[in-house]
């Protein structure tokens, strides 16, 4: 059985006192933890911060991006030698945001994912279609590529260490999210995408979660499905309550 995982994505969102009082308030719910995997990724700035906050919590911090090389003449860029030594465990890669607006590509986030594991980080993978190539029926061509050219030479030991999510783009931060049949129609698929590339045992081992516009009031029928294992979250994870409400109903 897999355990669910909830991870917080907060985007260039939240000073350091506002990230700080975030984690001061969160509930330090240990048992609850223990059935749930809960994920917090501040931006760069406030990493230290918050991982001061969660230590001894059971919650786990992560990263948004990073750069992949130890270290290094990269101006403006953060390694992942320099996550671990935050506390960071995570760290989502591939986001639609930075594929769109940073204009990554399949080979470098494939890079990064290499450098994370290096490094013993786990990488939050995020695949997705936009509106047009979901109108198009690309929706299953769009996220085998991703996950083709993104997983490219990984081992399936490594592979069976990812967690993948999946992220519509049309869902993000647009308050329509994918219906829970639709999102679980796609997320079986990776599945058996990564059983066809992998092995039944290890796409049965990867949790897949789902992101996009995922609310207090969605995700008790998202988590119902049988192949979602767990949501990232933007918006709604800003805020104490909303954030803290959706890992209480992710627990199965
Ligand atoms: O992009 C997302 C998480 O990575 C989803 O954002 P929203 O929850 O704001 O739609």
């Amino acid at each position: 059985m897999r355990k669910p995982i909830i991870a917080a994505n907060w985007k260039m969102h939240k000073t350091l006192r506002e990230a700080e009082n975030f984690a001061a308030q969160f509930p330090a719910e240990q048992d609850l933890y223990q059935q749930v995997d809960v994920v917090i990724c501040p931006p760069f700035t406030a990493l230290q911060v918050v991982g001061e906050a969660l230590r001894g919590t059971g919650l786990k911090l992560g990263a948004q991006n990073l750069y992949p090389r130890d270290q290094g003449a990269f101006t403006g860029e953060i390694s992942p030698l320099m996550l671990k030594d935050l506390g960071c465990s995570y760290v989502i890669l591939g986001h639609s945001e930075r594929r769109q607006i940073l204009q990554e590509d399949n080979k470098f986030i494939n890079e990064k994912i290499k450098s994370a594991l290096k490094h013993g980080l786990t990488p939050i993978l995020c695949v997705g279609e936009t509106l047009k190539e979901r109108k198009e029926g690309q929706t299953e061509t769009i996220c085998g590529n991703q996950l083709l050219g993104c997983l490219a030479d990984l081992e399936k030991e490594d592979v069976s260490k990812l967690v993948i999510a999946y992220e519509p783009i049309w869902a993000i931060g647009t308050g329509v999210n994918a219906s829970p049949e639709d999102a679980e129609k796609t997320i079986a698929f990776i599945r058996d995408f990564l059983a066809w590339q992998y092995g039944l045992e290890t796409a049965e081992q990867i949790r897949i979660q789902y992101g996009g516009s995922v609310k207090p009031d969605n995700i008790k029928e998202l988590m119902k499905q049988k192949n979602i294992d767990g949501v990232l979250v933007g918006g709604a994870s800003l805020e104490v309550e909303s954030f803290f409400s959706i890992v209480q109903g992710a627990v199965r």
